[in-house]
């Protein structure tokens, strides 16, 4: 893919949240309020999928993540035939559709007014509560090609949140620059500098 023209996407899309507050660093309250979830159904106890199953608050938490940085940058479908789109959008056979999830997920028509906003309160009802259009919901994907790894996926995001928020407080380094960066892959062009302390 031609970077530049990732470059581009990243600085129109995101221009309004360089100095944003998407990023789960930036909410201390969202932090400790899956500390405690974790720490009410965990304990000292080990980690089952049965307790994981019951953490609400870190599956909202992980959704809206999804939701503003999703991991994947784009998906991407062949027309196996001619396909009529409403009255204005014909896709011939053979074209090829790229799907940026950026753009369905941050769409206030489907989200409403705060859709930049890290806010995993909105999932509380579920995707079908939190958007509009719930297929506009994307993050693994859609149809039969959905990412055949989305349970493992959440479930090791689920483990990896756990682990680190019942232990510690993470927070931006002044020296973090916040530039997600499109390629196939959504990844940060200057990496993620967090401060961690211990709770
Ligand atoms: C948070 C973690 C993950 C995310 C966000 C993710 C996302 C995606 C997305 C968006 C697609 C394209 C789906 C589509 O075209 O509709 C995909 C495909 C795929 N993913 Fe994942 N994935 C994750 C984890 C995993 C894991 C853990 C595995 C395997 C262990 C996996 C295996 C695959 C495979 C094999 C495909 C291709 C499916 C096909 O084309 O039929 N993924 N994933």
């Amino acid at each position: 893919m031609d970077t530049r023209k990732g470059d581009i996407l990243d600085y129109k899309r995101y221009r309004n949240e360089i100095n944003g507050s998407s990023r789960l660093a930036l909410h201390p309250y969202w932090q400790a309020r899956a500390r405690a979830e974790v720490l009410e159904i965990c304990g000292d106890e080990i980690l089952d999928a049965e307790k994981l199953g019951k953490m609400k608050v870190l599956k909202m938490i992980i959704q809206e993540i999804l939701r503003l940085y999703s991991g994947v940058g784009f998906t991407a479908r062949e027309a196996l035939a001619d396909v009529q789109i409403g009255k204005k959008v014909c896709v011939p056979k053979g074209v090829n559709i790229w799907i940026w999830p950026a753009a369905l997920h941050r769409d206030p028509e489907l989200w409403g007014s705060d859709a930049l906003k890290f806010n995993p309160e909105r999932f509380a009802n579920g995707i079908s509560g939190a958007c509009k259009i719930p297929q506009a919901y994307i993050p693994f994907g859609l149809g039969p090609r959905t990412c055949p790894g989305m349970n493992l996926g959440m479930m090791e995001l689920k483990v990896m949140f756990a682990m680190l928020l019942a232990k510690f407080s993470f927070s931006l380094s002044p020296n973090y620059q916040h530039v997600p960066k499109f390629d196939i892959l959504l990844e940060p062009k200057y990496g993620v500098k967090l401060l961690v302390r211990r709770v």
